[in-house]
């Protein structure tokens, strides 16, 4: 394990410090791609532990109800179970996932569930919490690619029809049950992955460690990386920031995605279910991409996606834990 620091951001009187943070979140996203933010005004920690309790009464309804809206891999949308295979591992991670995209959330979200009828309402205010976020660390990112600073909010503008922003409810399987019986143990919750998006905002949870992450990547087509491998620890309350495969090709690769993974428990750790939930910031499908210094060809968002999938989802024959998504 690495004794890399994952660089912790506070931002505390945002308005006044802003200068400051823009600093910071820039220096992170140069030199380690993984950042953890505090002291935000929203969502504030009464609204992640609430979001995060929601989650699990979701997770906690029958998979007949859950599979109502099943994940299409195509919509990139819905409920999976035990389906998300990486290529990096070849096997399925052992955790179920809801993906609600912004922009269906009139047609594949989840609607009236038993026991909780405002379930649908919550997240959207969640997302749009998340999203207001969101917007204030990429206009420091536009800023520093000599872009107008609301280049990436008029990218992701939550009220267009064609929003693609994903909030991902997560939840890794508890362990404890298989402890004592003799059968093969996964041994990853989440293989080792980039994140295709612009930026996600991880929230975890106080006792679920396990997500690591590994340095050194140079460029946004390659799969490639080193071995080590840095814990980024689990708070709840505070959020993990970490650049994705498109703000890597769109700053020309100087903000770095990196690989990560989540571990399972080690000696001593908690067997318990272990819960996050993600927020990617995805641009409309007909937006550009394209840097600066121009070192990629121009690609639209929707191009950018398309490719990502297939790169991703095409089995390769790296290493353990070492190859694509
Ligand atoms: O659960 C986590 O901590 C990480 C999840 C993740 O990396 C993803 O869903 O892309
Ligand atoms: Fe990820």
């Amino acid at each position: 394990m690495s004794s890399r620091q994952i660089p912790r951001i506070s931002l505390r009187n945002f308005n006044e410090r802003k200068d400051e943070i823009g600093r910071e979140i820039i220096q992170a996203a140069e030199n380690v791609g993984f950042f953890i933010l505090f002291d935000q005004e929203r969502p504030s920690q009464q609204d992640i532990e609430e979001m995060f309790a929601l989650s699990t009464r979701y997770f906690s309804l029958s998979n007949s109800i859950k599979s109502q809206y099943p994940f299409i891999r195509e919509h990139n949308a819905g409920w999976e179970k035990n389906a998300q295979i990486r290529p990096s591992t070849g096997v399925a991670d052992p955790k179920e996932s809801l993906q609600l995209q912004y922009f269906r959330r009139d047609t594949y979200w989840p609607r009236d569930l038993p026991t909780i009828p405002e379930f649908r309402e919550r997240c959207l205010e969640f997302m749009q919490s998340v999203h207001d976020l969101s917007m204030k660390i990429l206009t420091f990112f536009a800023v520093a690619l000599e872009f107008p600073p609301d280049y990436f909010a008029r990218a992701h503008e939550l009220s267009f029809e064609d929003c693609l922003s994903t909030l991902r409810l997560l939840r890794y399987h508890s362990l404890e049950i298989d402890k004592d019986i003799d059968v093969p143990k996964p041994k990853w919750r989440a293989g080792a992955h980039t994140d295709f998006d612009v930026l996600t905002l991880l929230f975890q949870e106080s006792g679920g460690d396990g997500l690591e992450v590994c340095p050194g990547r140079e460029a946004h087509t390659s799969f490639a990386l080193g071995d080590e491998w840095t814990a980024v620890p689990a708070k709840t309350g505070e959020i993990t920031v970490n650049i994705g495969d498109m703000l890597m090709a769109w700053s020309d690769d100087r903000f770095k995605s990196l690989y990560h993974r989540v571990r399972i428990p080690g000696p001593g750790d908690s067997l318990n279910a272990r819960n996050s939930m993600a927020y990617f910031n995805q641009p409309r499908p007909h937006t550009v991409i394209q840097g600066p210094a121009h070192k990629y060809e121009a690609m639209t968002a929707s191009e950018y996606i398309l490719n990502a999938m297939i790169r991703y989802y095409r089995p390769t024959h790296g290493s353990e834990g070492f190859t694509a998504n």
